[in-house]
């Protein structure tokens, strides 16, 4: 009887995915210029995510066989994913509505069930005003507010760096990668909240920090599969959901606990927090506490490991580092008298660093590639048309490495943004932070936040890595990701007494 009723569910369910999946395969088809990877019936080209387990390795390796513009079918569903910047134009910098959206689907529902609202997911008119609402946290003037918190713990950075120095007596080091994330953790909720979780003293904190990153490592287990394309089947029935979802009403609690603080005045007076911002403009209490979880997640894993990748490269080119080093002397020897903190001012005088940075980027793109669901059809040219329902996959990643733009894109050279390299390329060639109304909003803040990070480390220590570009391995993690630590070998600048 249980095995019949078994079989009779499982064979309508079958039957209903069937359906659904071969109307799907009906109603959307991509232009026939665009080239395909192959198909078959129903699954679409989702075999072919069998040739390898890292996603962006597999879009490199078919860009390269198919070209610039290609076309890939998750069970029906058109794929298109481009890396010539005149059609990264025509997408990002498109303010029709029916073009702003990210396909909502497995993205939301990995995470937990509290936090369905922001920026990051949401989408249509929701957003929009959010991002207005959000925005007013991101302004100049709100950004030079944040600055005594950069520098805050930036210092704390260089002293955790030291201890580390001291414990490994001369040895290589590989925690840097550790240590760079905590610190832009901190950074991004000292600034999201108003609160500083610095130091393990406070257990609640560090529960906090816990959790958060075990979300981060249980998001990233399941969206680098093609799977992401279909309900999320494997998700449902992992033993990961209620996990994320206990973690998920924790963490609520230690934001709830925060914003009742900055109800009755209690928060850090000296800057408003992004938390009092959205307060202020009557941001319900739900919707807030989901969009403090959404700005910590997008603004502290990105920040850290483009941190971490720009020393390791300066580390690989040491007439760079030094040339960004002499740069940054020149700052804090004017610096002294004021706390040793940077201010706007100096930051906008670490040119040569900021070129690095850039370049680094360039070489390492930490977030890959950006999504959008049309719900208008997009004219790439004038016979080449996506219609509604097509997914757009920018790759930037390959669009940081196209020649055209970038001639010899091996070589690291910082000068490809000196102004006049600038302005003789397409805009939408370099694209880190993506571009036009759903652009990073902490793009900004985080260009600040790196070059305060940076020039501390560059400050108090010279780098060497044991590591080449070819042995060190970056791989999809939703950020781009060391597959193992990167070793460096760092001399402290005692000399200069600082
Ligand atoms: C190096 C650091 C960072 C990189 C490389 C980066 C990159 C990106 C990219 C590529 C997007 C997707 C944009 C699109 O879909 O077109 C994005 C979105 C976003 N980022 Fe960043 N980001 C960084 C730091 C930050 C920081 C520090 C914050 C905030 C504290 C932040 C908050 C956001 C938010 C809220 C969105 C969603 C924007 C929207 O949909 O309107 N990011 N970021």
């Amino acid at each position: 009887m249980l095995f019949s009723t078994w079989f009779l569910l499982s064979t309508v369910f079958s039957f209903l995915v069937f359906h659904l999946l071969w109307r799907r395969q009906q109603k959307i088809i991509l232009p026939e210029c665009i080239p395909m990877l192959s198909t078959l019936p129903l699954i679409g080209s989702v075999h072919h995510f069998f040739e390898g387990r890292d996603l962006v390795k597999l879009l490199r390796k078919w860009q390269m066989k198919l070209g610039t513009i290609f076309g890939v079918s998750l069970f029906g569903i058109p794929v298109v994913v481009i890396s010539e910047p005149k059609y990264l134009q025509k997408i990002l910098s498109s303010s029709e509505p029916g073009h702003l959206n990210r396909p909502s689907l497995q993205t939301t529902s990995v995470f937990p069930p509290n936090f369905r609202f922001g920026l990051l997911p949401g989408n249509g008119e929701a957003w929009k005003s959010q991002r207005f609402v959000v925005g007013k946290a991101f302004t100049h003037e709100a950004l030079k507010t944040y600055l005594p918190t950069l520098n805050l713990h930036a210092k704390q950075l260089i002293s955790e760096v030291k201890s580390v120095l001291a414990e490994n007596k001369g040895e290589p080091i590989t925690q840097l990668q550790d240590l760079l994330l905590l610190a832009s953790m901190r950074i991004v909720i000292h600034v999201v909240t108003g609160k500083n979780v610095q130091g393990n003293e406070n257990e609640e904190s560090s529960q906090f920090l816990k959790d958060f990153h075990s979300i981060e490592a249980t998001s990233a287990k399941f969206l680098v599969s093609p799977w992401f394309a279909v309900p999320p089947f494997s998700w449902w029935f992992s033993k990961e959901r209620a996990e994320v979802g206990r973690k998920g009403a924790n963490m609520e609690k230690f934001f709830q606990k925060i914003l009742e603080q900055c109800k009755n005045g209690e928060d850090d007076s000296s800057f408003r927090s992004m938390m009092r911002v959205m307060l202020n403009q009557g941001v319900c209490d739900a919707d807030l506490l989901s969009e403090c979880f959404w700005l910590t997640f997008a603004g502290n894993n990105t920040v850290g490991l483009t941190s971490l990748y720009t020393l390791f490269i300066l580390a690989l080119h040491p007439e760079h580092q030094e040339k960004c080093r002499e740069e940054v002397d020149e700052v804090f020897t004017e610096v002294k008298g004021k706390d040793g903190n940077l201010t706007y001012e100096d930051i906008y005088k670490l040119i040569y660093l900021e070129r690095c940075i850039k370049e680094s980027q360039r070489r390492i793109t930490v977030v890959p590639g950006t999504v959008r669901k049309l719900e208008t059809p997009l004219k790439l040219e004038e016979n080449l048309e996506l219609s509604i329902g097509t997914i757009v996959l920018s790759f930037h990643d390959q669009a940081h490495m196209h020649p055209k733009a970038f001639p010899n894109p091996e070589k690291y050279d910082p000068d490809r943004f000196l102004p006049e390299n600038i302005h003789s390329r397409n805009s939408y060639a370099f694209t880190p932070f993506s571009a036009g109304r759903r652009d990073c909003i902490g793009g900004k803040m985080a260009m600040m936040e790196m070059k305060i990070i940076l020039a501390f480390m560059l400050r108090h220590f010279e780098f060497e890595t044991l590591d080449s570009y070819d042995n060190v391995e970056v791989y999809y993690n939703v950020s781009m990701t060391p597959k193992r630590f990167i070793r460096f070998r760092l001399k402290e600048r005692e000399h200069l007494n600082l």
